[in-house]
Order: C-alpha cells, then sequence, then structure tokens
C-alpha cells in the first residue's frame, strides 16, 4: 500500500481550514481524544502497559479508531496514538509510563549526552509508529484525515532532563542558563530527529503535521526565542524541503506552543508552521490581531468547561465560534490542551454538537450579512 492508493479523503474540512480556507463549518477534534476518559480506552489499557499500545500497530489503529467511531460525524480528524516520548526512547533512552511519564537514568549535566544513540536511525527506530500510521489510514477508510505528531526539542530535552513532569522544570532550567551551547546542540540533536520522525510519518500516511511545545510558556520571551524558536523554524523548514525532495505531500503543519502567547506575532511571522494552537489564556479575537492572516488558529477552550455541564459547554463554545469567526482566517474548533480523564465522554459528544450548531451559524450569517456576529 502506498500513499497514492490510500482510500480517497471524504471530509477534508480540516486540511481547507488549515490552508486558512474558508469552510462551512469548523473543523474539530480535540487533543488527546483517544485516551482517558474513554472507557473503550481503559478497557484496553487492562491488559496492555501504555509503550506496548504505541508499539503494536493493531492496537494503536483500534485506539486512534475509537474516539472516530464513537462521534461518527461529528469529529473531522483523528490523531495517530501514541506518545511525545517516543523521541527519547528512539535516542536510547529508557521511558516508563507509571502513571506519569518516568525516566530511570535522565540527563544530569552534558557529559550525559554520551549516553544518548550517537545516530539515531529513526526509520528502524520508530518503525511501529509508520506501520500504525499506514494501518490506521488503511482502516480509517478516507472517513476523516489523520494527524500525524511530535513533541517539539524544548519540551523532549525538558523531560530528558528532568526525568519526567516537573512543576518549575528547575534543572532543564539550570541547563539552560548554565551551559547554554550544549544545550542548544541537545536541542538541535533532537531537532534533526524531529524532521526524520516527521518526515517519516508523511511518507506512512499522515495527512497533517503538529508539534507540541507543551511547555513554551515557561520560557521568557527571550529564552523562548533563544533555545526553542530556532528548532521550531528548523523543524518546519527541513520537514518541507524534505517532503518535496522526496516527492511526498506537502501536509499543512501545526504548532502547538502552549503558554507562549506572548510569541504569536513572532509565530505567524517567521516560525513557518500554517496553523497556531492556542491555550485558552488568549482571547480568540487578541490571538487573531497578533497573527494577523498570515496563519489558521486552532483551539480553545479551557478542557475543564468540560465538567461544567451541558449550559456552561454550549455557552462556552458560543463565545469562542463568535471570536474566532469575528476575524478573517481559518480555524480549526479544538481544546486549549488536551481533555482530561474524568470527562463524560457524553459531554465531548456534547461539544462536538455545539460547534457544529454554533460555528454554521457564525460563518452562515458572516458571508449572509456582511457583517461580523454580534
Ligand atoms: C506532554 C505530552 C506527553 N504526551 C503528549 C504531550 C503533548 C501534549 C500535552 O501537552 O498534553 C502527546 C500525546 N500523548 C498521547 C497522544 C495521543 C493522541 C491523542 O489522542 O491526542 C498525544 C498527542 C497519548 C497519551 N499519553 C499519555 C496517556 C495516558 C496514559 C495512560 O494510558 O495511562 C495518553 C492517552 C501519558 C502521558 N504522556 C505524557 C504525559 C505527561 C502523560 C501522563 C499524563 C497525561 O495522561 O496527561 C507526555
Amino acid at each position: 500500500m502506498t500513499t497514492a492508493n490510500f482510500p480517497p479523503l471524504q471530509n477534508d474540512l480540516l486540511l481547507r481550514a488549515a490552508r486558512g480556507e474558508a469552510t462551512e463549518r469548523a473543523p474539530v477534534w480535540v487533543m488527546r481524544q483517544a485516551g482517558r476518559y474513554l472507557p473503550e480506552f481503559r478497557k484496553v489499557r487492562e491488559s496492555h502497559e501504555f509503550f506496548e499500545v504505541c508499539r503494536t500497530p493493531d492496537l494503536a489503529t483500534k485506539i486512534t479508531l475509537q474516539p472516530v467511531q464513537r462521534y461518527p460525524r461529528l469529529l473531522d480528524a483523528a490523531i495517530i496514538f501514541s506518545d511525545i516520548l517516543v523521541i527519547p526512547q528512539a535516542m536510547g533512552m529508557e521511558v516508563q509510563m507509571n502513571p506519569g511519564p518516568y525516566f530511570p537514568d535522565p540527563l544530569v549535566t552534558p557529559e550525559d549526552v554520551k549516553k544518548l544513540s550517537p545516530v539515531v536511525d529513526v526509520q528502524k527506530e520508530l518503525k511501529y509508529v509508520f506501520n500504525a500510521i499506514t494501518q490506521t489510514r488503511i482502516e480509517l477508510n478516507g472517513e476523516v484525515p489523520l494527524i500525524g505528531f511530535c513533541g517539539a526539542p524544548w519540551t523532549l530535552f525538558a523531560y530528558m532532563i528532568e526525568g519526567g513532569g516537573s512543576k518549575t522544570l528547575q534543572k532543564a532550567k539550570t541547563w539552560l542558563f548554565k551551559y547554554p551551547e550544549e544545550s542548544k546542540a541537545l536541542l538541535l540533536r533532537i531537532a534533526d530527529v524531529c524532521v526524520d520522525f516527521l518526515v517519516g510519518q508523511v511518507r506512512a500516511g499522515a495527512q497533517l503535521l503538529q508539534v507540541f511545545d507543551s511547555w513554551a510558556g515557561e520560557l521568557s520571551p527571550y529564552d523562548f526565542s533563544t533555545f526553542s524558536f530556532p528548532t521550531l523554524v528548523h523543524i518546519s523548514t527541513n520537514v518541507r524541503s524534505r517532503l518535496a525532495a522526496e516527492n511526498l505531500p506537502s501536509v499543512p503543519m501545526t504548532l502547538f506552543a502552549k503558554g507562549a502567547n506572548y510569541a504569536l506575532g513572532l509565530l505567524a511571522e517567521k516560525a513557518g508552521y500554517d496553523v497556531l494552537g492556542i491555550d485558552w489564556c488568549i482571547d480568540p479575537v487578541e490571538a487573531r490581531r497578533l497573527v494577523g492572516d498570515k496563519v489558521a488558529l486552532q483551539g480553545n477552550m479551557d478542557p475543564s468547561v468540560l465538567y461544567g455541564g451541558r449550559d456552561a459547554i454550549e455557552a462556552a463554545v458560543k463565545r469562542m465560534c463568535e471570536g474566532f469567526h469575528a476575524g478573517k482566517g481559518g480555524w480549526i474548533a479544538n481544546l486549549g490542551h488536551g481533555i482530561t480523564p474524568g470527562v463524560d465522554p457524553e459531554d465531548l459528544r456534547w461539544f462536538f454538537e455545539c460547534v457544529h450548531k454554533y460555528s454554521f451559524h457564525c460563518v452562515h450569517v458572516h458571508k449572509s450579512s456582511g457583517a461580523p456576529v454580534s
């Protein structure tokens, strides 16, 4: 099976919105949509370890499809079931999930970089992700596009040094400020693995790529532009040139730099992504003002609104739709971060239904009256 003979795509709302084209309503999906809030996901996890699921294409495919099957005609994208931490594993580090990420042997000083594999054969090390993507593309049967992803170098660097989650990122920041040159070298080394990984995902069948810089918001604007931003540009530039050189589809690219709302103008202007994801700490109108019409936006309802019941969800979705539709440019409806365990799957269904209802309304009114919606 090659990319050319996958089943034809029946719903291209996501891809059109990502390219900034007008859509009849906003496409919608949610980060972590195949996850612990779903009983069918937890059922699979009862008998399989987290990374075992990632490494077994049958299981990764099954879980990727779970939300698509549960919410037929409501969901406009699938995202491959995997984790950002497969890159540190491919670079030679051990990572466990118990229940959060845990690295038994993190990088403590720049000396430890020697412990990483000198050359990473991404095609071999992450073949299981590529196989899962190809299998999912086949089983999706063209229903919705499939998103591939990776972690951004700064976020991965932080995990590799902290050895897991952290409130202050004290160890990772010690590296940045004490060993800036060694830090930049390691960040670029991770970025090169990201490039190979993302290109491989498109070769395997991914139709849009998202880079998650989940810890971008922990950096000052200066440190973000010094340490993270150059690696994000490295990724977008090299992925695009490699896709062109290898005659692969030029898929849209999304960057979600969580918390880096201070950098939205810079990112829209110079990072080289088609879509910028935003969290809930910025108003959609303000985000659109900062990025102009250069990129599509993705986001941004606070995931915790999903705990607030139907009226709260409907009001928040309506407000979000009005905010995003008030400006020009593409919009992909999403949460401002991943969906959390404990959300009732029926409340997520309601979120999708509200996006269908209100984003249609906004576009419609906008077009027919020529005036922004009140
Ligand atoms: C930081 C990060 C990680 N992983 C990821 C990020 C970036 C997005 C973000 O900021 O949330 C990305 C990720 N992780 C997972 C996906 C799958 C696709 C999807 O549904 O979006 C994606 C895109 C599955 C997962 N990754 C993980 C789970 C839950 C683990 C389980 O099954 O027990 C899932 C479904 C575990 C994971 N993986 C990670 C953490 C911190 C945790 C534990 C805490 C948590 O669950 O949020 C690292």
